[in-house]
């Protein structure tokens, strides 16, 4: 459940947050498999019940395990899956096993169920299905938080092999369909033993997509834990990877400049992050704590501090620790506030503008130069080591990866040094300020002496406050 099966030169997952299946294929091809991305985490794909408004939490409340929403329907899907794998990028789907529906209200298709009678005809579950009504308060409380209801949805019981029946049902027709894997939602909601059960009833990944046989299943299990509750994520690196919140939380906090970049020298288990870097998902930012909701509170960086954002996502993809997640985001205002959407509460695409941007209130990091090309830079260093570490003792470092890349980040002040970067003699175009077009570089040129140094300068009012050159960008 640890390997997410990418093919070979690829790396990280984007989490095209609210994108329609239809538009996620046209992304796969035109632009996602170009710059080296190994998958997409798509929002749910299961009915969910529509909330007055849209908030973007109504697709977190099922009401069956319909592949119908507003981002498409089963066909869609499908189709989505096809083009996606076949040019190697994988789907996750965002699966919420924990609970169903709170509120009142017709599902997104066409279902009905009654949450105050836990009745959801188009399951079916029935009240037996269920954990009696009690409400959590006490997060040190592991059975509370496990088998209560998270703020009033209504806590399936995944005790009982009807429900786990049920799960395994909508898991494997998603296999069905092709998927990579799993994020599995408040899985810190959920007994690791039920889960275990639950992940080993699912079917092999389907070699119909490309997959190897006997391929398992990629599983990220959301665990929201950044110390002192009673549920430790331990519980459930045992059964697969874990998203790791200490990762934004403390990132962005060096990012804002309240810790020392000298200080990320021991980046990794050293703060507290965990151990095995491949049971970590990490990220800058997710769906949740970019509105300020759980996990990693008000220090995490968000597209809307996009300086610190873009650094902080350049040291993530330098970095050699954990599976590293992109966020995609759509343009928000309030934290409830639902995708773009017209009239009739359909969601509109992104537009694409010439510039490779997006527009219709789409943010599209993921399609931000500095951000896609730390994801060309990561597949370019695979497989080799930090080493050349440099740094002021301050807030400026700078290290290699072997022979095959060069970063460095300035976080104050003026940064211009003579630094060893390990690359061969030659010119390198700076991929954080340019790419290379016709055999030009757009941006800065690195001139790397025979030695391997290089005059490195990165000034504190430039527009961003790293550089980075590899060997697939020389000139
Ligand atoms: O104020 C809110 N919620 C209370 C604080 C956040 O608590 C929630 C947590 C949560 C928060 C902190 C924790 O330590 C934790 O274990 C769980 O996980 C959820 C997971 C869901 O599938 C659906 C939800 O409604 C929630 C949720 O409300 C607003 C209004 C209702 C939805 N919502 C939200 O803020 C929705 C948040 C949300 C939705 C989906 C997620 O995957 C998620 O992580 C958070």
């Amino acid at each position: 459940y640890k390997n997410p099966n990418f093919w070979d030169d690829r790396n990280s997952i984007v989490h095209l947050f609210e994108w329609k299946w239809n538009d996620i294929a046209d992304e796969c091809e035109r632009f996602l498999q170009k710059k080296g991305y190994g998958g997409v985490q798509v929002s749910p794909v299961n009915e969910n019940v529509i909330v007055p408004n849209r908030p973007w939490w109504e697709r977190y409340q099922p009401i069956s395990y319909k592949l119908t929403t507003r981002s498409g329907n089963v066909e869609d899907f499908q189709k989505m899956s096809k083009r996606c794998n076949a040019v190697g990028v994988r789907i996750y789907v965002d699966v919420i096993l924990n609970h169903m529906a709170a509120q009142q209200n017709i599902g997104t298709a066409g279902s009905t169920a009654n949450p105050g009678s836990k009745e959801y005809p188009a399951v079916p579950y029935g009240p037996n299905d269920f954990h009696p009504d009690c409400s959590i308060n006490d997060y040190n409380n592991a059975t509370e938080v496990r088998d209560c209801e998270l703020v009033g949805l209504k806590d399936l019981n995944q005790g009982t092999n009807y429900v786990r029946g049920k799960l395994v049902e909508f898991l494997n027709n998603l296999i069905d369909l092709g998927v990579g894997g799993f994020r599995v939602d408040a899985a810190k909601h959920m007994w690791p033993e039920d889960l275990k059960v639950i992940y080993n009833q699912v079917k092999n990944l389907s070699v119909n997509y490309g997959f190897a046989p006997g391929s398992r299943p990629y599983i990220y299990q959301e665990v929201i834990d950044l110390g002192g509750e009673g549920i430790k994520r331990d519980e459930y690196l045992k059964l697969g990877v874990v998203t790791e919140f200490k990762y934004s939380a403390n990132l962005g906090r060096v990012f804002r400049g309240n810790d020392k970049l000298t200080y990320l020298e021991n980046w990794g288990p050293a703060w507290g992050l965990i151990n095995n870097s491949d049971e970590a998902l990490v990220f800058i930012d997710n769906h949740d704590n970019q509105r300020g909701h759980g996990g990693g509170g008000d220090m995490v960086l968000t597209y809307k501090n996009s300086k610190q954002y873009k650094m902080a996502t350049a040291f993530m993809l330098a970095h050699p620790y954990g599976s590293t997640r992109v966020m995609s985001s759509f343009d928000f205002k309030d934290s409830d506030q639902g995708p773009p959407q017209d009239a009739q509460g359909n969601i509109i695409s992104a537009g694409i503008n010439n510039d490779d941007t997006c527009s219709n209130g789409w943010i599209c990091e993921h399609r931000w130069r500095q951000i896609y090309n730390m994801v060309v830079f990561k597949n370019a260093v695979k497989g080799t080591e930090i080493e050349n570490w440099w740094s002021n003792s301050d807030q400026q470092i700078a290290f290699s990866r072997g022979n095959k890349g060069f970063v460095a980040f300035t976080n104050w002040g003026d940064l211009n040094q003579d630094l060893k970067t390990g690359l061969p003699e030659g010119k390198y175009c700076d991929v954080i300020t340019g790419n290379i077009i016709n055999a030009k570089c757009t941006g800065k040129i690195i001139e790397v002496r025979k030695n391997g140094w290089a005059r490195i300068e990165l000034k504190a009012n430039e527009e961003d406050g790293v550089l980075a050159i590899h060997t697939n960008a020389r000139l």
